[in-house]
């Protein structure tokens, strides 16, 4: 009996897992005719379920892929320009913050006292930052030369040998850098690049103004390369400036909870490719400028009197310039060589050079102190790079090798930081935001309310919450 039993279970299960089959595969090709309908109806949200990760191959006009950029970033770049910024040298900023708009009076729209950039006292910043000068040749100083031109020794060997630090103008940029009383020295970590409230018409006009240099002329038709790629560095920097405001945010003024929204990073950039792409384009344009200027920064003077810290800035910028990974996975991270060729390479470069000195001359309009001070420097740092890439070229005129100012030097590492900053927080956000927003689209309407709620909550391991000051 109880061996029939058996078969007659086992004829039973036979039949069920037949019925059961045969129910399956009905819905299976209903799931695909479900999935074949929604796909046609938002082809978007089928192409992340199958990849979360939207953002792979060649970063555009570059020669390295987003794969390689995130993890020589998170291994290599990122940990060791956190660490740089924080040495004396790099940490401290002379900064004209006076509002001098050229082209309109201030409309200082900032909200927060968080706007306002606590400067440096007179003892705080290093010694020899005071005397710039003392360590600059005195080339046309013809007092001591008793007359004759050609009794002046040459200096040519000496100032190759002498690596300090001397005043020279950026075609690039619009400020005069020379030492006057309107400058000060501001800590830069004292001053993090965060969410400042400074928004409205103000703000806004000042970055209308900035895209209209991009191509005045030209916003009908074509826009040439070079064109181009001016409004990439300038969009890069924008995705950058609100992925610092969206990863410092203040929660709740009347607590002063800081932390990361969310909803603001995919809103802003997110949810615009072309923003998270022309973020990765200016990260890899000025990490190439600081390679391409090895040769002058391995040599230069990190000195600000502080023996131990002046090593550790020169030892790690050391191994930033000749660090083996980023030389094996992205030796040439943008090929300047391509651009400025033809007839009207010259003209087209002046040209382009006059519309970024305008953008620098405007951010002495940015009504908001510590946003003038960031936008300040992270569009000298912008100069800096432009000038290293395509205003010398001491590989085909020896005679007329890099000079860069202390202070281009100090924007520029500071902006690669920056910009190293945001693609850490893109690439840790992306696929978690990328997921949640799949499952949301694929769910009724009624979950919209806690949408960036669960977004914060699949990135929970992520978020640094800060504690109320
Ligand atoms: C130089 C500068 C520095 C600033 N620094 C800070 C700061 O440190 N802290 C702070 O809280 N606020 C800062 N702000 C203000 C901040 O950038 C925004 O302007 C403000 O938060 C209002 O944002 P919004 O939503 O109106 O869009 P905005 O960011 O003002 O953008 C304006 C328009 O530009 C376009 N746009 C936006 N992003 C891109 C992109 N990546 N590429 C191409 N086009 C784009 C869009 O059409 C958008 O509507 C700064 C502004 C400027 C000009």
């Amino acid at each position: 009996m109880v061996e029939a039993k058996v078969v007659v279970g086992n004829k039973e299960s036979k039949e069920g897992r037949k019925k059961w089959t045969a129910i399956g595969a009905v819905l299976v090709v209903l799931v695909a005719i479900a999935l074949t309908y929604k796909h046609a109806q938002n082809p978007k949200s089928c192409r992340c379920a199958q990849d979360s990760r939207k953002y792979t191959g060649i970063v555009e006009d570059c020669c390295c892929d987003y794969e390689t950029v995130d993890s020589l970033n998170g291994a290599v770049l990122h940990p060791l320009l956190q660490e740089l910024v924080t040495t004396p040298f790099f940490r401290y900023f002379k900064v004209k913050l006076w509002c001098d708009c050229p082209f309109w009076p201030d409309d200082g729209m900032c909200k927060l006292r968080d706007c306002s950039v606590c400067e440096c006292p007179e003892n705080e910043f290093p010694e020899l930052f005071k005397r710039p000068m003392k360590h600059s040749l005195p080339s046309d100083d013809l007092k001591c030369q008793e007359g004759k031109p050609q009794s002046a020794v040459d200096r040519t060997l000496d100032s190759k040998a002498f690596r300090g630090w001397i005043g020279v103008d950026n075609p690039w940029t619009n400020d005069d850098e020379t030492e006057n009383d309107e400058m000060t020295y501001v800590n830069l970590q004292l001053n993090p690049e965060r969410y400042t409230g400074y928004s409205g018409p103000s703000a806004r006009r000042i970055w209308d103004a900035i895209y209209s240099e991009n191509c005045p002329k030209y916003a009908s038709g074509e826009i040439c390369k070079e064109k181009k790629i001016l409004y990439k560095l300038i969009s890069g920097l924008h995705s950058s400036i609100s992925i610092h405001i969206a990863s410092d945010y203040l929660l709740d003024e009347t607590t002063n909870w800081w932390g990361r929204n969310l909803e603001l990073a995919y809103d802003r950039v997110l949810q615009y490719p072309d923003r998270v792409g022309n973020l990765y384009f200016t990260f890899l344009f000025v990490l190439r400028a600081v390679t391409k200027a090895t040769n002058y920064l391995e040599q230069a003077e990190y000195d600000t009197g502080n023996t131990q810290e002046d090593l550790k800035a020169q030892s790690l910028v050391r191994h930033l310039l000749y660090n083996p990974k980023l030389q094996a996975a992205c030796p040439l991270p943008f090929d300047e060589a391509k651009l400025w060729k033809g007839q009207s390479g010259p003209e087209l470069k002046q040209e382009i050079q006059k519309h970024f000195r305008n953008i620098s001359a405007i951010m002495d309009c940015v009504g908001c102190e510590k946003c003038r001070l960031w936008g300040k420097l992270q569009v000298l740092g912008l100069g800096t790079a432009l000038k290293i890439l395509f205003s010398v070229d001491s590989q085909n005129y020896p005679n007329q090798p890099l000079q860069l100012q202390r202070n281009e030097v100090i924007a520029l590492v500071n902006l690669l930081n920056r910009l190293s900053e945001s693609i850490k927080f893109v690439e840790e956000i992306v696929p978690s935001v990328e997921k949640t927003m799949e499952k949301f689209t694929s769910e009724p309407p009624a979950q919209e309310i806690s949408l960036w709620q669960r977004i914060q909550d699949a990135v929970g391991g992520l978020r640094s919450v800060k504690l109320p000051l």
